[in-house]
């Protein structure tokens, strides 16, 4: 890691470290983190930075805990397993928490484009491509206005219905390293469609992610589609 890299990861510790103050006190928080509670007083409030090995675990290890139980607290699923979501989807400044912690913890090669699924996935792929300083992208079920060439993806879902998704031909070029996410995962029909786009434009797959697996089907069906590191914060 470069300085720079070193003070992102210090500055990002220092994020989560502020979200579960806010439910918790100093005691609790030292008791969850292990770390001293004066030593938490002084991150939280700015005055010092914690080192790279603690920022690191705190990031790594408790972040991506403790998102993956406030996501958890953050969703309703209905008596048919249908998720509502919005809470998540709707917080950017949620999302823009949770893309460092998914990124270290889930060691995806850095894209050079963050691809989902409109509509719902956007604001996520918005926050991971800028944690990578990366594009984003997103295919959608009809095509924009005045593009010329798109790379589409069909398939024909479990319920008889054929879906049709379009990307711009400009959005991704010949082996770039696409990092494929959404906000949820239930059969992988999506995912598949976007593994798909990534296929057509003959570049690579970094790694596929969703916050919310439904179930493990769709987390199954992308592993078998690739080798790149695939996986959830939190399954319901
Ligand atoms: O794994 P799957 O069974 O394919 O389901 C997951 C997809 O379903 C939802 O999108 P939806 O099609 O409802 O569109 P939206 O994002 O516009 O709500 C969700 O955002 C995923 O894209
Ligand atoms: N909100 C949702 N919950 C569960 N499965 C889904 N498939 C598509 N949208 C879904």
């Amino acid at each position: 890691m470069n300085r720079a890299e070193k003070a992102a990861l210090q500055l990002r510790a220092v994020d989560v470290l502020r979200m579960l103050k806010e439910t918790r006190t100093y005691d609790e928080l030292a008791e969850e983190t292990d770390l001293p509670a004066g030593d938490l007083n002084r991150y939280v409030n700015g005055h010092v930075l914690p080192g790279t090995d603690r920022a690191a675990e705190v990031v790594e290890e408790l972040g991506r805990d403790a998102l993956a139980d406030e996501l958890d607290a953050r969703i309703t699923v209905d008596e048919e397993g249908y998720v509502d979501n919005t809470a998540t989807v709707f917080d950017q400044p949620f999302l823009d928490l949770v893309a460092p912690v998914v990124a270290n913890a889930f060691d995806f090669d850095r894209p050079d484009v963050v691809l989902t699924a409109a509509t719902d996935g956007i604001t996520l792929a918005g926050a991971l491509a800028s944690y990578y300083g990366t594009r984003c992208a997103y295919a959608k079920k009809t095509k924009e206005t005045a593009v010329e060439e798109f790379i589409e993806a069909r398939e024909r879902l479990q319920s008889g219905i054929e879906i049709t998704y379009y990307l711009p031909a400009s959005a991704i070029d010949s082996g770039e390293s696409v990092l494929v996410v959404d906000d949820l995962i239930r059969s992988g029909e999506t995912q598949e469609l976007l593994l798909d786009i990534v296929e057509t434009a003959d570049a690579d797959v970094a790694g596929v992610f969703a916050l919310i697996a439904a179930g493990n089907d769709g987390i199954e069906r992308a592993r078998d589609r690739t080798d790149a590191p695939v996986g959830s914060l939190t399954t319901v």
